[in-house]
């Protein structure tokens, strides 16, 4: 049997930028199954929070554990950025090129790529260029591309920023399905309607902090914290 990378526990975490505090201390366990989402006002650190938990940020002070030693923990978690790049390739070779880079023969990446492509969406598009996409279909190949290499843990930031409903549903449905073939999650949004549909579990951010983890249906019901609950009230929380 494989060993899961999880639990993933983060201790006393700080990330700094020339001197100046982004983030933390921070103290989280993420564990389990499920999807987790990171919640917060603009400035909060949710972004940066994900990109210290996949090690796109060095701690300046504490540090992370995987369960397992963090460059085998590393090839076993994707990325999906806000904005993600596009290369100058068909979408079923940018879905294809995850594969090439681990070693996967071309025939059998295009053709696993061309499958990838149809679950989440874009099979009508293999081979359009990916740069011409409309940005619902900008999404999908990124989580297409993120998700073909059957990671364990998927960090996401603010992966429907700027769709419309119809194309948000359709990347909540990619990510409901990936998290019941065992995909952890792990995600920010700006949309406390997402939240809610999607969440197993909240981490709400405020000023560089974890201020509130609860699981989610407590945290909609009855926040634990004064901030959360004027969050949740559509308040200015500071
Ligand atoms: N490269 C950087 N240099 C300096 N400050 C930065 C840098 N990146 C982020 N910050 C600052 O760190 C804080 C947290 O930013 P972050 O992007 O993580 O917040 P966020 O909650 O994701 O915000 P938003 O909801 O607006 O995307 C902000 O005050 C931001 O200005």
């Amino acid at each position: 049997m494989v060993t899961s990378i999880l639990p993933l526990r983060i201790h006393a975490a700080e990330v700094k930028r020339r001197g100046t505090r982004l983030i933390g201390p921070i103290d989280l366990t993420l564990g389990g199954t499920g999807i987790t989402i990171v919640l917060g006002p603009n400035g909060s650190g949710k972004t940066t929070l994900l990109r210290l938990l996949h090690g796109l940020e060095r701690p300046a002070h504490g540090g992370l554990d995987w369960s397992i030693p963090e460059e085998e923990a590393r090839g076993r978690r994707s990325f999906v950025f806000q904005t993600p790049t596009m290369m100058r390739r068909s979408v079923t070779d940018c879905i294809a090129y995850a594969l090439r880079v681990a070693g996967t023969k071309r025939a059998e990446a295009r053709a696993r790529a061309r499958e990838m492509a149809s679950q989440v969406g874009l099979g009508h598009a293999l081979d359009r260029s990916a740069q011409v996409l409309s940005g619902g279909e900008k999404q999908k190949l990124a989580l297409a591309r993120a998700l073909i290499r059957e990671p364990e843990v998927l960090f996401l930031d603010e992966p429907c920023a700027n769709l419309d409903g119809r194309a948000t549903r359709e990347i909540e449905t990619i990510l409901t399905d990936a998290k019941s073939r065992g995909t952890r999650i792990v995600m920010s949004t700006h949309d406390l309607g997402q939240a809610a549909r999607l969440a197993d579990e909240i981490v709400f951010m405020l000023n560089g902090c974890v201020r509130e983890l609860n699981v989610a249906g407590t945290f909609f019901e009855t926040p634990a914290t004064p901030e959360a609950h004027a969050f949740l009230n559509g308040q200015i929380v500071e």
